[in-house]
C-alpha cells in the first residue's frame, strides 16, 4: 500500500487496516444509523448536552491533504453532558468530509441515506487527560459533534468564512488565518436532537476513542460551496489531484448500543 493512506482504491479505506491495525477494530465510525434501533435513553434527556464556545478570529486553517482543517484549540469552550458523564471536553479542532457529487458526501448515513457532506467539531477530554493526543489514546478521549449537509439555495455564511481562505491554501501543507470572526454555535443546526454512540476516529490511525455526537438535522450549505471544496489539491506540489471525496463509508455497528436524545 502507498505510503501515505488517502481514498482512492489503492490506499483508502478498504486497504488503511494493513497499516493501521485499529482501523479493523469492532469500535469503528462511521457507522449508518439504522434510526429503527436507536433507544431513547432517558438518562440523556435528564443530563442535557451543554456547549459553550468562543468567538474567535484569526484561526488557523489548512489543507491536510484530505480536507481542510481549522485549527481552534480553545481552553474557555465547554462540551458536557448527554453521553460525556462528568467529564468536560474542549473543542481542539473542526473539519468536513465531502464527496464528488452531492448525493454522497457524509461519512454517517441514515437509514441508508448519505447527506452531501459532514462537518466535524473535534473536542477532548480535559478532566482526564493532560493533551489531545493523550485523550486519543482512551476510550473516552474525544468527543465529536456531526452535523450533515443539505444542499440547498442559501449559502452558508460560517461556511463561507471557511471558503472564502481556500484559495490560500490550494495545496497540501498550505495553511492561513481566517479573518473574519468564527462562533462554533453557529454551525450546530437549530433543533438539537441527535444520536450517539462509542465509535473512532473516521481517518488512520482510526483510534476507538470517540463519543459520537450526530446531530439530527442537518445545515443548509450551497452545491457551490462543495464545489469549492473539491477544488483543493491533495498534492503539495503543482501536480494537480483534487480532494473530490474524503468520507469513509460506513463501518459494521456489530453489538454497539446506538442511543438517540430528542432535545
Ligand atoms: N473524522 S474525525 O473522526 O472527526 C477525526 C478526528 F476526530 C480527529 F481527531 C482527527 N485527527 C487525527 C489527528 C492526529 C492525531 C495524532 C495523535 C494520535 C491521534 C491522532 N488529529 N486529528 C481526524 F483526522 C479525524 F478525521
Ligand atoms: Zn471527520
Amino acid at each position: 500500500m502507498a505510503a501515505e493512506w488517502g481514498y482512492s482504491p489503492t490506499n483508502g479505506p478498504d486497504v488503511w487496516a494493513r497499516l493501521f491495525p485499529q482501523a479493523g477494530g469492532a469500535r469503528q465510525s462511521p457507522v449508518d444509523i439504522c434510526t429503527s434501533i436507536a433507544s431513547s435513553d432517558s438518562n440523556l434527556e435528564m443530563k442535557k448536552l451543554t456547549f459553550a464556545y468562543e468567538s474567535q478570529s484569526d484561526l488557523r486553517i489548512l489543507n491536510t491533504g484530505h480536507g481542510w482543517k481549522v485549527e481552534a484549540p480553545q481552553s474557555g469552550s465547554r462540551l458536557e453532558g448527554g453521553p460525556l458523564g462528568e467529564d468536560i471536553y474542549q473543542l481542539e479542532q473542526f473539519h468536513c468530509h465531502w464527496g464528488e457529487t452531492s448525493a454522497e458526501g457524509s461519512e454517517h448515513t441514515v437509514d441508508g441515506r448519505a447527506y452531501a457532506g459532514e462537518l466535524h467539531l473535534v473536542h477532548w477530554n480535559t478532566t482526564k487527560y493532560q493533551s489531545f493526543a493523550e485523550a486519543a489514546q482512551h476510550p473516552d478521549g474525544l468527543a465529536v459533534l456531526g452535523v450533515f449537509f443539505d444542499v440547498g439555495n442559501e449559502s452558508n455564511d460560517e461556511i463561507e468564512k471557511i471558503v472564502s481562505t481556500l484559495s490560500e491554501i490550494k495545496f497540501k501543507g498550505q495553511f492561513t488565518d481566517i479573518p473574519d470572526v468564527i462562533d462554533p454555535t453557529t454551525f450546530l443546526p437549530s433543533g438539537l436532537g441527535y444520536w450517539t454512540y462509542l465509535g473512532s476516529l473516521t481517518t488512520p490511525p482510526c483510534n476507538e476513542c470517540v463519543i459520537w455526537i450526530v446531530y439530527k438535522e442537518p445545515i443548509t450549505v450551497t452545491e457551490e460551496q462543495l464545489v469549492q471544496f473539491r477544488c483543493l489539491s491533495a498534492c503539495s506540489g503543482e501536480a494537480e489531484e483534487f480532494i473530490v471525496k474524503n468520507y469513509r463509508p460506513p463501518q459494521p455497528l456489530g453489538n454497539r448500543a446506538l442511543r438517540e436524545c430528542n432535545a
